[in-house]
């Protein structure tokens, strides 16, 4: 497994070694020393799926109290994931990084507590796997809108039209949250 830098600092790719043979494929999708190989002090207390089709756009979330940094991974199909540090006064606040994760190199990407996370799904449909480092806490659950012009964030032409949920359709811009509405800088991990 090799961990490759982003230009986002904290943002992390988990890039596994996959075994193809004639029966199909091998790789390990998770082991708890690869957080501290990436300097991650952080452990797993969640694990969540969905299925999506493609042109889904799910995002921009995060959590604010407890944050949750994820571990995610497209299980299925082809996904352009993306991070953005919306932590107060981090010097990179509202800057992004996009990465695709499929079903061949099976790459992760890890998202820091504090950051808001989306994907749209480039595939016909995607199986979304992510772990949590803390537990979904509904009346925290918060957002950003997908295509804030602040954060430019540079979706990929999927084809069709993309679908948001109404919830997300709704979020609010960056410019227009209240600053105790933002994870502090120290959520970092
Ligand atoms: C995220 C989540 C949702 N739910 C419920 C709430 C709701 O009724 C239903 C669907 O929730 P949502 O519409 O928020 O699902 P979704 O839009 O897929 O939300 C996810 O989006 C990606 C981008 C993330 O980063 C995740 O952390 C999460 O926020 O599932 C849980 O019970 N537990 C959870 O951990």
């Amino acid at each position: 497994m090799k961990i490759v830098a982003t230009r986002l600092p904290g943002v992390l790719v988990f890039e596994p070694k996959v075994f193809g043979d004639e029966r199909g494929f091998f790789v390990e999708t998770f082991r708890q020393t690869w957080l501290q190989e990436a300097g991650i002090d952080q452990a797993f207390v969640q694990d969540n799926q969905s299925r999506s089709r493609r042109g889904v756009l799910r995002g921009l979330h995060y959590q604010l109290t407890n944050p949750q940094g994820k571990l995610v991974r497209a299980a299925r199909g082809r996904v352009y994931d993306v991070a953005v540090d919306i932590r107060q006064g981090s010097p990179n606040f509202g800057q992004w990084v996009g990465v695709e994760l499929d079903d061949v190199h099976h790459r992760q990407l890890w998202i820091p507590p504090g950051f808001a996370h989306g994907f749209c799904v480039l595939s016909e449909q995607a199986e979304f796997v992510y772990k949590c480092t803390s537990y979904y806490d509904a009346p925290s659950d918060s957002g950003v809108l997908w295509n804030d012009l602040d954060i430019g964030i540079q979706w990929p032409d999927v084809g069709v039209p993309f679908q948001l949920s109404a919830k997300d359709i709704a979020m609010p811009r960056l410019c227009d949250k209240a600053a105790e509405t933002l994870p502090p800088y120290d959520s970092r991990p």
